[in-house]
């Protein structure tokens, strides 16, 4: 029999990965908290307010009532890290896998996603789904390829099976921890990037980030207990790359709203999509300043982000740092 998932989250990439589970007449449940959105899913197969304009699978079905995921035999969590510990109390105990697919670091405890899920699911096994996927694109079937991370060599495949499609194709790893550094840290270098872009700092300035942003990513992950080659594939480098080089990515824009000079209150304040990378940067920093691993780059994201250095200032202490090998 064909697993039966459920997707917790009802924004842009919960929807995204319930149409592409659905394929071509799976049922999916999809779990969203705001009752407008569960109303124009079933009513107009459509999410208005977070993936507009992308007509939905027949098979899915959205509700706001939580227990109803209890018919699920796995469940793709999907609401942003800093609201993940809360959804997963709301869910009833059990063994029920939980695919996690938010991208970050939780704000005071400094737990990767799979840690705080071991800690509210006891009992439920972890898996992690994290790659370079814009929603938008994911949600019309454009190819896709993402990493599935999961301890569990048998569960893993057994899910992979379950979500691989023509147009979307998960590669399995066991590096659940590598997945997840992967996907939180490109968000704050995707910030970067964006500055580099709205202050006009040029293309050699945004592939100095990126590569001297990937040296900082595989520090802080070794460091973690990741996997080199996690980092260098689809949900490091690979994830690196796509938000990196498009105004498609929240936290590029937001870096560029930065880069030209606007205030990250301003920025951020009465957005309904969620830039990860502005919640991770002063976590992930303290973090790395705890294990001592240098990451200049996560540091002058910080400060741009709490407004204590320009973006001026940023680029000249940068370039002033001492000269270094380039491989430590
Ligand atoms: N959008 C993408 O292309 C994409 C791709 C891969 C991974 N992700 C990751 O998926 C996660 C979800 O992002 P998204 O793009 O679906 O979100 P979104 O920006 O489209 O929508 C915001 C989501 O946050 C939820 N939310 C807002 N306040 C909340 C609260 N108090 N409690 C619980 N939920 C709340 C909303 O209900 C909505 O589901 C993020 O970690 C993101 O990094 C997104
Ligand atoms: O829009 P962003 O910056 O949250 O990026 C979306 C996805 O994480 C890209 O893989």
């Amino acid at each position: 029999m064909t697993m039966r998932l459920g997707v917790i989250g009802g924004g842009a990439w919960g929807t995204a990965l319930a149409q592409t589970v659905a394929g071509e007449g799976e049922p999916v449940l999809l779990w969203a908290r705001e009752p407008e959105v569960v109303e124009a899913i079933n009513a107009d197969r459509e999410n208005r307010l977070y993936l507009a304009g992308i007509p939905l699978a027949p098979g899915i079905r959205a509700t706001t009532a939580i227990e109803d995921l209890g018919q699920c035999d796995a469940l793709l969590v999907v609401t942003p890290a800093q609201h993940m510990r809360t959804i997963l109390h709301m869910l009833p105990a059990g063994d029920r896998p939980l695919v996690l697919c938010a991208k970050g670091i939780e704000a005071g405890s400094a737990m990767l996603m799979s840690e705080v899920a071991l800690e509210v699911q006891p009992a439920a096994a972890i898996a992690v789904l994290s790659g370079p996927t814009f929603a938008h694109e994911v949600a019309q079937g454009l190819p896709t390829a993402i990493t599935l991370a999961c301890d569990d060599e048998a569960l893993g495949a057994a899910l992979a099976q379950r979500i691989a499609s023509p147009g979307f194709r998960p590669y399995a790893s066991r590096d659940v921890i590598g997945a997840e550094v992967g996907g939180a840290v490109k968000n704050v270098l995707a910030i970067a990037c964006g500055v580099v872009e709205g202050a006009g700092l040029g293309q050699n300035a945004r592939a100095a980030l990126i590569s001297r942003g990937f040296a900082e990513m595989t520090r802080f992950g070794l460091a973690r207990g990741a996997k080199a080659e996690t980092l260098a594939g689809l949900a490091g480098l690979g994830d690196l790359v796509l938000t990196c080089s498009s105004t498609s990515s929240r936290n590029f824009s937001l870096g560029r709203g930065l880069g030209e000079g606007r205030s990250a209150t301003d920025l951020l304040a009465d957005r309904r999509t969620v830039a990860e990378g502005a919640f991770t940067a002063p976590v992930l920093r303290d973090a790395a300043r705890a294990a001592d691993v240098d990451m200049p780059v996560v540091e002058a994201v910080c400060a741009l982000l709490d407004g204590s250095a320009s973006v001026d200032a940023i680029v000249e202490q940068l370039l002033a740092r001492p000269l270094r090998p380039e491989g430590e």
